[in-house]
């Protein structure tokens, strides 16, 4: 509900403030905006040039005093001062000029220390927020991807992003087991910019890398191989040059990476009990997050557990949409924090 003061209005947002991507949810609109986290600032000014897209374009190409910054890493706040510049640009241009300070619900990764959690609850109230909430990402994930999480049935969500992987068993509203890894779309991306070194004797760039990772990347092998001629920098002559990479390159690029997520599903089923285990069972694995998209890994998944895995509709916009349901239930947070439950949130 929009809360109408004078001429501004009051709204309450939801942010997936996320390693690669920042999505708000504004309540009663949905999601609208969704941006790369990154901006551009000149060091000798500290001005502001770019925030989002047109920051990620400047990524690897800018000149001496201009950086492009990505202030969150592996899922937690790696440089404060720009993560609340970004978020306050984020949440303004999300809400236009004529609004109140908002109350603001922002997720975090299962495994956060309560010093990170602080780090974000300080970020979003120097940007703006009336009020700042916290909710775990694989709960966002599973409201977002329909879940009806309040009932007592045991579903496990796999949540990955660009710098996280969460693997979560949900029942009855809150998180039974989980485990938290620095393993995602960033390690990925890391692990073919060294593969591809290796290999062919290249260097390629941050986005090079990501664009072969969407392209031709598998975890599971294709029927039939793929190719994508990537340019980079030869080490041995220093000289621009061209290759052409196949999806087997890719598979074998990604092997440690996936292998690690894998291992951490095995890890939490080995420590779900055992009703809640044949739940999954029956149910499948839920895959959620950009990183999910990785082609085969749902097989892969399936292969090495024996359960189904399958991704969500919206896998990039779970957590945002989660985050944006679980507004409606902000009353009711402000409610339940004053009584002191503030283990899922806050
Ligand atoms: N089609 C695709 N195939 C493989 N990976 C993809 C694809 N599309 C996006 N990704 C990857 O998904 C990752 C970003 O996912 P997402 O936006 O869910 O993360 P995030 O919320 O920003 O990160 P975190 O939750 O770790 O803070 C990036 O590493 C990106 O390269």
């Amino acid at each position: 509900m929009k809360e109408v003061v004078g001429l501004a209005f009051r709204a309450d947002v939801g942010v997936d403030l996320g390693t690669a991507t920042t999505l708000v949810y504004v309540k009663g609109k949905g999601i609208v905006l969704q941006e790369p986290s990154v901006i551009a600032l000149d060091q000798y000014t500290n001005k502001f040039l770019a925030v989002g897209e047109d920051a990620r374009k400047m990524l690897g190409r800018t000149p001496g005093n201009i950086v492009a910054i990505r202030p969150l890493k592996d899922g937690v706040i790696s440089d404060y001062n720009i993560t609340e510049r970004m978020l306050k640009y984020f949440i303004q241009k999300s809400l236009g000029r004529m609004f109140l300070k908002p109350r603001v619900i922002i997720c975090v990764p299962s495994g956060v220390t309560e010093v990170e959690k602080r780090a974000v609850i300080e970020a979003s109230d120097e940007a703006g927020a009336l009020k700042t909430y916290l909710i775990e990402e694989p709960i966002a994930a599973a409201i977002g991807a329909g879940v009806d999480i309040t009932e007592p049935n045991g579903n496990m969500i796999v949540d990955i992003g660009g710098g996280t992987t969460d693997v979560a068993v949900i029942s009855l509203g809150g998180i039974v087991v989980s485990r938290s890894i620095k393993v995602a779309g960033d390690e990925c991306d890391e692990a073919i910019i060294k593969y591809i070194r290796k290999k062919y004797n290249m260097m390629i760039g941050e986005r090079s890398s990501e664009d072969l990772k969407v392209s031709i990347g598998c975890a599971y092998p294709f029927e039939e191989e793929k190719y994508m001629e990537i340019k980079g920098r030869n080490l041995l002559t220093g000289l621009p040059m061209n290759v052409e990479v196949s999806s087997t390159d890719m598979l074998e690029a990604l092997r440690e990476p996936v292998t690690e997520i894998v291992e951490a599903v095995h890890e939490v089923l080995e420590r779900t009990p055992p009703e809640l285990a044949a739940d999954i069972s029956n149910r499948g694995i839920l895959m959620t997050g950009g990183g999910a998209l990785l082609k085969g890994l749902d097989k892969l998944l399936n292969e090495k557990t024996g359960i189904s895995a399958n991704l969500a509709k919206n896998p990039i916009e779970s957590v945002a949409i989660g985050t944006g349901k679980s507004l409606e239930s902000i009353e009711f947070l402000e409610k339940s924090m004053t009584q002191g439950d503030q283990s899922r949130y806050r």
